[in-house]
């Protein structure tokens, strides 16, 4: 299969170098400092079951999709339009797109980028990071949960070949809005306060804030007729014990001074109650202050 992946970060690297290691020809699209060293001597890719140098393409061109039957799209939500659009002109007319972000729309709003195009969202059940230029380190897990399409059964068992669990599921966007109201849950508190997860859960009243998340989250999901599955109040607790080290995806963003998906994450809960009748008023608080330390931040 020939593969485009675009946003060559944490998770691009990863599911791009995965399919590689398994023979397919893969172009890998990002930013300078991870094109030039992966040219150089490939991707290293630092898991938690392999520690290996991939050889792969990579560019810094999104022209470099052109031929590809499968494009990951992995650039952070805020990202989606302008690297759709990026994509666009280049796409071979019947590659399908896989938006393999958090968030629950980013996959309808790169339909309305790339009409033509098939265009199906994935959950995402990953934890990786970009240690260095061309450095993939993964933590955790891998699997895939993708959106049916004409072709998605065959895609799932090429995945599964190249070592990534996948699922094909008709409830994606269940899945979605549970892996949202967890990120909900911790991203904005584990970034403002810069504390791991295990370091929140210790500090009086947080459980609280954190149930009232969810309960918003919920009802927000049930307004818009979707039911979340699973028991998400458990999973929420599950993650605070399973990882009680880590820091979250916008408390790394946040650290390094790079603006974080928060918008679409508390803030598009907040956007969809206000619109809804939906009162958000844990998650709406949460939103604002990540956004007074990103604006703190911006004018240091
Ligand atoms: N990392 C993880 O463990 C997980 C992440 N996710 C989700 O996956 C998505 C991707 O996250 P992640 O991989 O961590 O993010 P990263 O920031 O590591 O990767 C995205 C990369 O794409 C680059 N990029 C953005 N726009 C372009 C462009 N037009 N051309 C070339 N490169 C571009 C970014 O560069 P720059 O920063 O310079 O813009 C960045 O290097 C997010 O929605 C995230 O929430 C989901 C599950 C787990
Ligand atoms: C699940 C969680 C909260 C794990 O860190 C995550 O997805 C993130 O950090 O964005």
């Amino acid at each position: 299969m020939t593969v485009a992946v675009m946003g060559a970060g944490a998770v691009g690297c990863f599911y791009g170098g995965m399919l590689a290691r398994a023979g397919h020809r893969v172009t890998l699209i990002g930013r300078p400092q991870h094109v030039e060293a992966i040219g150089r001597g490939g991707l290293r890719m630092d898991t938690k079951s392999f520690d290996e140098r991939v050889p792969v393409q990579a560019s810094t061109e999104a022209s470099a999709v052109a031929g590809a039957q499968l494009v990951l799209f992995c650039v952070k939500s805020g990202d989606t339009e302008s690297a759709g659009e990026e994509i666009r002109p280049h796409l071979a007319p019947g590659a399908v797109v896989l938006s393999l972000q958090n968030g629950v729309d980013n996959a309808e709003r790169l339909r309305r980028v790339l009409p033509q195009h098939t265009v199906a969202a994935v959950v995402v059940y990953v934890a990786t990071e970009m240690a260095g230029p061309g450095h993939l380190k993964h933590h955790g897990r891998g699997d895939l949960v993708i959106e049916p399409f004409t072709g998605s059964d065959e895609l799932a068992r090429t995945l599964i070949a190249a070592g990534v669990p996948t699922e094909v599921s008709a409830d994606v966007r269940g899945a979605l809005w549970a892996k949202l109201t967890i990120n909900c849950a911790y991203n904005a508190l584990s970034a403002v306060a810069q504390l791991p997860y295990g370091g929140l859960l210790k500090v009086d009243g947080v459980r609280d804030v954190i149930g009232d998340v969810i309960a918003e989250c919920l009802a927000v999901a049930a307004a818009e007729g979707i039911t979340v599955p699973g028991d998400v109040t458990a999973a929420t607790w599950r993650i605070g014990e399973t990882m009680p080290g880590q820091y979250s995806s916008t408390a790394q963003d946040v650290a390094r001074g790079k603006l974080s998906e928060i918008d679409h994450l508390n803030g598009l809960v907040v956007r969809r109650g206000d619109a809804l009748g939906v009162p958000t008023p844990a998650n709406r608080v949460l939103h604002v202050m990540v956004k007074l330390v990103e604006a703190k931040r911006a004018s240091a």
